[in-house]
């Protein structure tokens, strides 16, 4: 796949695809941006500023954007396109994608949960659709900030299906490691163990390094974890190892005492202090969260197979209600959840 040449839409452009976006586009790649509200008038205004937690701090400024929050412009001469819109959203997009973008377009999803590349190939049968992951938590400048600032808050390697020659490559730039893999659903249901905590840290309110020192949190997160692995036993599933231990021991490690933990698990907390979760900023932001496609795509599962889910079942029911209340993370103890 020649490099230079190919054009690649952003649909989405909020934390992840601003940060993946920018990085493709301070690497010299065609990027259309498709974005709306605050976010596009931000880009237009003042550029985009892309910092990670290795150090890196670059901007690209405005007139070196593109970006639109009109569908047509962004999608029609796209030759690949990065879905990275909430779950909730997946439709919608699929929908305009559909009405946009050429038969040949590849289309990559870069959301959480395990059913969106599904829900984009129901709605686009010309198109190659392609599942994908993103390790990395980005943060978000708070309003008012200029330029509009992404940062990658912790580490890992963004995963895509493989089949595609050259997309890796394509992708893979200057902060944004990627790589194709062959099992990309067992993938999937690896990082939605992670991602049963992203309830936890927006039902606290805490930065994540701080929700994950402390033990009690680690239990309830172990609690899901093993809900959910019972739940794919039973289904015949194995999730995938994506960090540097097998999923099975997730829970034990957990479960340790935070000196060993802190000590055990120091790769897995180099994170930005100021990273929490994407669930914590939907609820702050009073937007609909993911949680029926995180914790309920478990219950689903679990309730096929038979298992018991009630920790992930009692965090799902905490999360709607702070959805539907629209006050922000209710800074709950781990011994209200
Ligand atoms: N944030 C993170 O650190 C991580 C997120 N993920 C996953 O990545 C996916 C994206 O998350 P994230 O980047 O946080 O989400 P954001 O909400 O930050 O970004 C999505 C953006 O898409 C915009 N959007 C939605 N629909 C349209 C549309 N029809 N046209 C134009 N723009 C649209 C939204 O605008 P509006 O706000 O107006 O709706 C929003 O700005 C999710 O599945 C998430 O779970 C994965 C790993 C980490
Ligand atoms: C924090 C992280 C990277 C893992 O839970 C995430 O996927 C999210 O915020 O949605």
């Amino acid at each position: 796949m020649a490099r230079q040449e190919k054009t690649i839409a952003v649909a989405g452009a909020g934390s992840i695809g601003c940060y993946v976006g920018g990085c493709l586009a301070l690497a010299g790649r065609k990027v259309n941006f498709l974005g709306r509200g605050r976010i596009v008038e931000a880009m237009r205004r003042d550029g985009l500023r892309v910092s990670d937690l290795d150090g890196r701090d670059r901007r690209i400024d405005p007139e070196a954007l593109a970006v639109t929050d009109d569908p047509a412009m962004a999608l029609r001469n796209a030759d690949i396109v990065l879905v990275t819109v909430k779950s909730g959203a997946t439709e919608e997009m699929a929908a305009l994608l559909a009405a946009h973008a050429r038969p040949d377009t590849i289309v990559v999803s870069l959301q959480n949960g395990v059913g969106n590349a599904d829900k984009l190939r129901a709605k686009l049968p010309a198109q190659r659709v392609l599942a994908g992951m993103v390790p990395f938590n980005v943060v978000q400048s708070p309003d008012g900030e200029a330029p509009f600032r992404v940062h990658r808050a912790s580490e890992g390697k963004i995963m895509v299906e493989e089949g595609v020659d050259g997309l890796a490559g394509l992708l893979g730039v200057e902060g944004l490691g990627v790589e194709a893999r062959s099992d990309m659903k067992a993938v999937q249901w690896s990082k939605l163990l992670m991602n049963l905590n992203n309830a936890l840290v927006a039902l606290s309110g805490l930065p994540l390094t701080r929700e994950l020192a402390d033990r009690r949190w680690r239990r309830i997160l172990a609690g899901q974890i093993d809900e959910a692995l019972a739940a794919m036993k039973a289904a015949g599933m194995e999730p995938a190892r994506i960090t540097g231990l097998p999923p099975s021991l997730l829970p034990k490690l957990l479960r340790l005492p935070d000196w060993l933990f802190g000590l055990l698990a120091r790769r897995m907390l180099a994170i930005d202090p100021e990273a929490r979760s994407s669930m914590w900023d939907d609820l702050e932001r009073r937007r609909p969260t993911e949680i029926d496609d995180l914790q309920g795509a478990v219950l689903s599962l679990a309730k096929q197979t038979g298992t018991p889910a009630p920790t992930i079942e009692r965090v799902a029911a905490l999360v709607r209600q702070a959805e539907s209340e629209k006050r922000g993370p209710p800074g709950l103890t781990p011994e209200k959840v």
